[in-house]
């Protein structure tokens, strides 16, 4: 463990968590020591399958549930090398559906994770990564983090949150040089859009109107669909952006090159009429334009993505 880096991951039961704690795990340089956390360890079997021979030798399994101040403390004392010096915060909920059917309970249940639970990682680890001057925080955003998205209200208002806490910390940190780095990706296939399909396969909306449901239903839902199955990444190609970067951190990495137009919108008009404006027409006037639209950016962009990863 002495000339490893000793990396911590939350959320290793499934998706990017999984991806990224494999490939860390088999660097051929053996140059990582992976402790991938998940909350509920019924599930790991997954995971021991994708981590072979990696298992036990530079991948540990261990028990975090980011929620639990217990089970974050429980699982830092137990940790052989006695300290983590990249930390990534990947464990996450989605959340999708008219906001008039949702209760305020429900919706603190997605900042218990994708904010608090952050919080509380970082918390944890901050003491010892001040005094040893050295550490990495990575947090799994989203451009959702970045740029509002129709129907997503409550789970972007946690990616905004954890947005805003770790970019003014990151300042803090420089002086004790602790890097921060924000990870900000666009859809990527894993059981993330499952979860909340089927989520939203189950509920009758309460309290929301027919018109909302419908449009919910009926645009929204095919229209990200269509979005996944066009713009999806694999987890392994965010896995490969993190591995860029451990190198050099910066604090933004935005992993999709068809999404980075969306976002420099709001940047292009200060009075956001231009965001809201588009995401109105590509939402309601999907279908001919969307599709074109969709086309033109895979054009666009086609050069830059044979160049990144
Ligand atoms: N997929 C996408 O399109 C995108 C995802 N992201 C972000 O990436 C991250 C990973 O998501 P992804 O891999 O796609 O989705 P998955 O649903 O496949 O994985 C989410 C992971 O988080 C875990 N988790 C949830 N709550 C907790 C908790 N309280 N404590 C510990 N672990 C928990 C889940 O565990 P369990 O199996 O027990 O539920 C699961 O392992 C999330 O933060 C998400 O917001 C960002 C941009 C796009
Ligand atoms: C771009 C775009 C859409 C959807 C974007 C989606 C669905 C993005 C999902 C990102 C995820 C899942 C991030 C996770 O953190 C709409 C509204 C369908 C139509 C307008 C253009």
């Amino acid at each position: 463990i002495d000339g490893q880096k000793v990396v911590l991951i939350t959320g290793c039961s499934s998706g990017i968590g999984l991806r990224l704690a494999v490939q860390l795990a088999s660097d051929p340089l053996k140059r990582f020591h992976v402790i991938a956390t998940m909350r509920n360890l019924s599930k790991k079997g997954k995971l021991e399958e994708a981590a072979g021979a990696t298992l036990n030798k530079t991948l540990h399994i261990a028990q975090l549930d980011v929620c639990y101040d217990e089970s974050v403390t429980q699982c830092l004392s137990s940790i052989q090398a006695g300290r983590v010096d990249i930390v990534v915060n990947n464990a996450g909920v989605g959340k999708i559906g008219p906001v008039e059917s949702l209760s305020i309970e429900e919706m603190k249940t997605i900042f218990e994770t994708n904010l608090f639970g952050v919080v509380r990682m970082i918390k944890a680890l901050l003491p010892d990564m001040k005094k040893r001057q050295s550490g990495h925080i990575v947090v799994m955003s989203s451009v959702i983090g970045l740029q509002g998205v129709v129907f997503n209200d409550v789970y972007a208002a946690s990616k905004f949150a954890i947005e805003g806490f770790c970019e003014s910390l990151a300042v803090q940190l420089l002086k004790f040089n602790i890097y921060v780095s924000m990870i900000e990706p666009g859809p990527v296939n894993t059981e993330f859009e499952m979860k909340l399909m089927e989520e939203v396969s189950q509920s009758e909306f309460p309290g929301a109107d027919p018109v909302t449901v419908q449009y919910f239903k009926d645009v929204y839902l095919p229209a990200s669909h269509d979005i996944f199955m066009t713009m999806g990444q694999t987890p392994d190609a965010i896995a490969q952006v993190f591995m860029i970067s451990m190198e050099r951190p910066v604090f933004r990495y935005q992993t999709n090159v068809l999404y980075t137009p969306l976002i420099a919108m709001k940047y292009a008009d200060n009075t956001g009429n231009l965001s809201v404006r588009t995401f109105y027409n590509l939402l309601f006037n999907h279908g001919t334009m969307f599709k074109i639209s969709l086309t033109l950016l895979r054009i666009i962009t086609w050069g830059e993505s044979l160049t990144s990863t």
